[in-house]
């Protein structure tokens, strides 16, 4: 229990608690535990030491009170930090029922108790009045009453955290960008991070979802603790329910010993699942039910039972899920459950693909660039020569599409910093590198596997798609030359198969 002592100064304790009640008599602390009992109680005093003690032998010698020293207890923010530890430890301890008093102390004192018993901390909350001391409903629930609408609804506070970078945000140091689109997913994405619910992050491939999970997860009141990650689509369906869930020796072949899974390691911290519309249907009900609180508890509560135990478990932890994945869609298709998606998406955030923010794509790339030097002096030692970006290779980056977003920009990179010639990247350096990605090898198109989901005629779309992309690089964006090297007669007939194949790319002045 985590009660609170009344912050007015005095010499005793007997008379403070005297003072406090609205009947001289014993007081609101004392009035609780003459009628209540408790394990144990932490008690928040700004008092001094001494009178806190003396106060609390006063109340009940049976009961391990700690006393709880505090500067201003009419400081919001202080009060948070100094009671989130003690009630994570208390909850990590022990299976109990909290309680928090709402009596005595000061108002901010009342609403940090109201506030953490109906959301983080889901705990009984006392009152008392002339010595009576009673259970109180307070009935509104504030993770689905209150937070889906705020977070929803951009307020002012929020439109004042979009107006920052990156790198001006405390956890959010290592993306890098400036452009509005990634000014608004920042502001977004710490506005999410304090709330203690569920985030699905969307976007195509390589936008960045799981820096923003980490970064999410760093600037939340659980960054100091672990963020666990698995890819959903990266393990075996067989696999992926131990992995989350953990299991017991003798669950299946070849489970020797008892092992914990992602939830249990994530305990007060924070499990990215990654790609998680690849789940099947049966991982997704597993997930509902570990993703669907008891009403009593807080949002982050999960209960789940490793393969091949008699018993739950039960553990605190935040989900971040991510994938490119149109979920909707996949509802639509009945792979993909709805039930889940809504426990999912309390907040949702949708990363911009690059092609929409060409004005990061500079401050990116020379920020990626610094690494790269690094790594390849390391292998390449002294010979290699340290890389840089001139304008113009800039502007020919921001008009190339990069269907593979940032992972792609940073490949091309690599690969231009290692082939090139000169100590500057020329754009026929970047154009090389991305014609050169692995999807686009000749040989890798033509000896690609029939059969299974093979169809020529996808394929073949594939392959022009591939070359009307190279023909627009190598002519810098310009469609009359890019027309010449396709062997097309007019710039017409490559604006209208650009169209028809959804091959995005900003065209270019002819005169320039
Ligand atoms: N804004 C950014 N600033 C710096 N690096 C970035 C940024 N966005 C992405 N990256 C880099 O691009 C690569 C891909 O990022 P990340 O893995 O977070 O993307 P993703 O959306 O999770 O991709 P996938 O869907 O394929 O898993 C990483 O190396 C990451 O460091």
């Amino acid at each position: 229990m985590v009660a609170a002592v009344p912050s007015s100064a005095s010499e005793a304790a007997r008379k403070i608690v005297g003072q406090c009640d609205s009947v001289p008599g014993v007081g609101p602390v004392k009035s609780l535990l003459d009628q209540e009992s408790f394990d144990q109680i932490h008690l928040l005093s700004d008092y001094t030491p001494a009178a806190s003690n003396e106060f609390a032998s006063w109340l009940d010698r049976k009961v391990k009170i700690h006393v709880v020293a505090v500067k201003n207890p009419s400081d919001h923010g202080a009060l948070l930090d100094i009671v989130r530890p003690i009630l994570q430890g208390l909850r990590r301890a022990k299976d109990d029922e909290l309680a928090f008093h709402l009596s005595p102390g000061t108002p901010a004192m009342g609403a940090i108790w109201i506030l953490l018993g109906k959301s983080q901390f889901p705990a009984t909350l006392y009152q008392t009045y002339n010595g009576k001391a009673w259970k109180t409903e307070i009935p509104f629930d504030i993770t689905t009453d209150v937070l889906p609408d705020l977070l929803r609804e951009p307020d002012r506070y929020w439109q004042h955290l979009a107006t920052r970078t990156p790198q001006e945000v405390s956890g959010f140091e290592s993306i890098v960008g400036k452009s509005e689109a990634i000014k608004a997913a920042v502001g977004r994405a710490q506005r999410a991070a304090i709330h203690d619910v569920p985030v699905l992050i969307l976007g195509e491939s390589g936008t960045g979802k799981e820096m923003f999970a980490e970064a999410i997860h760093k600037a939340s009141h659980r960054g100091r603790q672990q963020i666990v990650s698995i890819n959903c689509a990266a393990i075996s369906r067989e696999l992926l329910e131990s992995e989350l869930f953990g299991h017991v020796k003798g669950a299946f072949t070849g489970a020797d010993k008892n092992r914990i899974g992602a939830f249990e390691e994530a305990d007060g911290g924070t499990l990215f699942l990654d790609e998680i519309g690849e789940c099947d249907l049966a991982m997704q009900a597993k997930l509902l039910r570990a993703l669907q609180p008891p009403a009593a508890e807080g949002p982050c509560c999960r209960i789940f039972r490793p393969v091949g135990a008699m018993q739950d478990k039960k553990v605190d932890v935040r989900i971040i899920a991510a994938t490119n994945r149109d979920l909707t869609k996949a509802i639509a298709d009945g792979a993909f459950r709805e039930d889940l998606l809504y426990r999912l998406s309390i907040v949702t955030l949708k990363l911009p693909p690059l092609r929409q923010r060409p004005e990061d794509i500079a401050q990116i790339s020379k920020t990626l660039l610094i690494d790269i030097n690094v790594r390849l002096k390391k292998q390449g030692g002294p010979s290699y020569q340290d890389k840089s970006i001139s304008a113009d290779t800039i502007q020919f980056m921001q008009r190339y599409p990069w269907p593979g977003n940032v992972r792609e920009l940073s490949n091309a990179l690599v690969q231009a910093a290692m082939m090139a010639d000169s100590k500057t990247l020329k754009p026929q350096d970047i154009a090389a590198a991305v014609a050169e990605f692995p999807s686009a090898k000749n040989d890798d198109l033509l000896s690609l596997p029939l059969g299974g989901s093979f169809v020529l005629e996808s394929h073949l779309l594939n392959i022009q798609r591939h070359f009307l992309r190279r023909a627009m690089l190598e002519s810098d964006g310009k469609v009359t030359k890019a027309a010449k090297l396709l062997g097309y007669k007019n710039y017409q007939t490559l604006s209208a198969q650009l169209e028809r194949l959804g091959v995005e790319f900003e065209m270019q002045s002819e005169a320039e």
